[in-house]
């Protein structure tokens, strides 16, 4: 369970930076083996960053989701925020966080993509409808958005990309929109695939805006409706998170060499589950959609083909 620093912190003796990572290394393969994996196709100075990078992330999504989220209160957030400013300060609070201190010194980054993903669970506080899709778009950039932020000041792009030999004066592009669209897209995925979940928790993360356009009710969907009005409703939220993956593909290419084959791996499989939701016809109340282990290194091949060609 996630520990929070005592209050006043007392000086205590932390982990080293490589038993630290080891730590983070352990979180990320218990709690997501696939990610894990396709960390593995980096190199290895990036991949031990990406992992006390997600270890944060994780233990952020936990304070508002884990087991603990019942304690959890506005001021636990606050601190938890104290904690970020420390890391970034140079001072680790807890174990976990002295590997992070190490990642944010080899690779300078900015703290507000990670105070905006504590925003984004401070949503989850006391939010548990969003009107328009205006207002989940906020939402997904702060919990899933924000980690592309992260993770690319880790992986790098690819600085010879975009500027030509007679255009040096040219600054390179950099695809901040597609770096965030694939935590958005991962988010829509997400919540369509967790539906019957999240309303089982008095949650709708779908825009009420779009339940009316499809004359489908909150109450349908708390009752887990599988009808004509359903299916066109999760048809057009379906396309419109493939919509934030074919921009997120269009940025893969920006990113440096090493980074591009995680980036499609990952990208496949979370795309995939939108396919796995459609073969079961929409029915996401009471079936999982999941992509077998052997279907997701099944397409690595693939990946690294668009790695390469795209
Ligand atoms: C495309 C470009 C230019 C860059 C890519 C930049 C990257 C690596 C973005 C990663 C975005 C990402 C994977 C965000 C995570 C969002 C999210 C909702 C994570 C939760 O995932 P899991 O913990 O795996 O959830 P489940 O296990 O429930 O599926």
């Amino acid at each position: 369970m996630l520990q929070l620093p005592e209050s006043p912190p007392r000086m205590k003796t932390l982990v080293s930076v490589d038993e630290s990572y080891e730590l983070c290394r352990h979180l990320i393969a218990k709690y997501s083996t696939t990610f894990y994996l396709s960390t593995l196709l980096l190199s290895k100075e990036k991949r031990p960053a990406i992992w006390a990078i997600y270890a944060w992330c994780r233990r952020t999504d936990e304070l508002v989701d884990g087991p603990a989220s019942a304690i959890t209160t506005p001021e636990t957030l606050d601190l938890w925020e104290h904690q970020l400013e420390s890391i970034f300060a140079g001072h680790p609070l807890d174990n976990f966080d002295v590997a992070l201190v190490d990642t944010v010194q080899r690779f300078p980054m900015d703290i507000q993509p990670f105070r905006d993903m504590i925003a984004g669970q401070r949503m989850d506080l006391y939010r548990s409808r969003y009107e328009t899709f205006e207002e989940l778009y906020l939402y997904c950039y702060r919990v899933a958005g924000t980690v592309g932020l992260m993770s690319t000041s880790v992986m790098g792009l690819d600085t010879t990309k975009n500027t030509a030999p007679w255009n040096c004066e040219q600054q390179p592009y950099i695809p901040i929109e597609e770096e965030i669209a694939l935590g958005i897209a991962k988010q829509l995925t997400n919540i369509l695939r967790d539906v019957g979940e999240d309303a089982r928790r008095g949650r709708i993360y779908i825009p009420l805006e779009d339940l009316a356009r499809f004359n489908y009710t909150e109450q349908d969907l708390l009752e887990g409706v599988v009808d004509d009005r359903w299916r066109s409703l999760m048809r057009f939220q379906i396309d419109r998170a493939r919509q934030f993956y074919r921009k997120a593909e269009r940025g893969i290419s920006y990113l440096s060499a090493d980074g591009r084959w995680p980036v499609w791996a990952a990208l496949m499989h979370y795309s995939g589950i939108l396919s796995v939701i459609e073969r079961n016809d929409y029915n996401a109340f009471t079936r999982r959609a999941y992509v077998p282990q052997w279907q997701k290194l099944r397409s690595l091949p693939a990946a690294w083909m668009r790695s390469q060609v795209l």
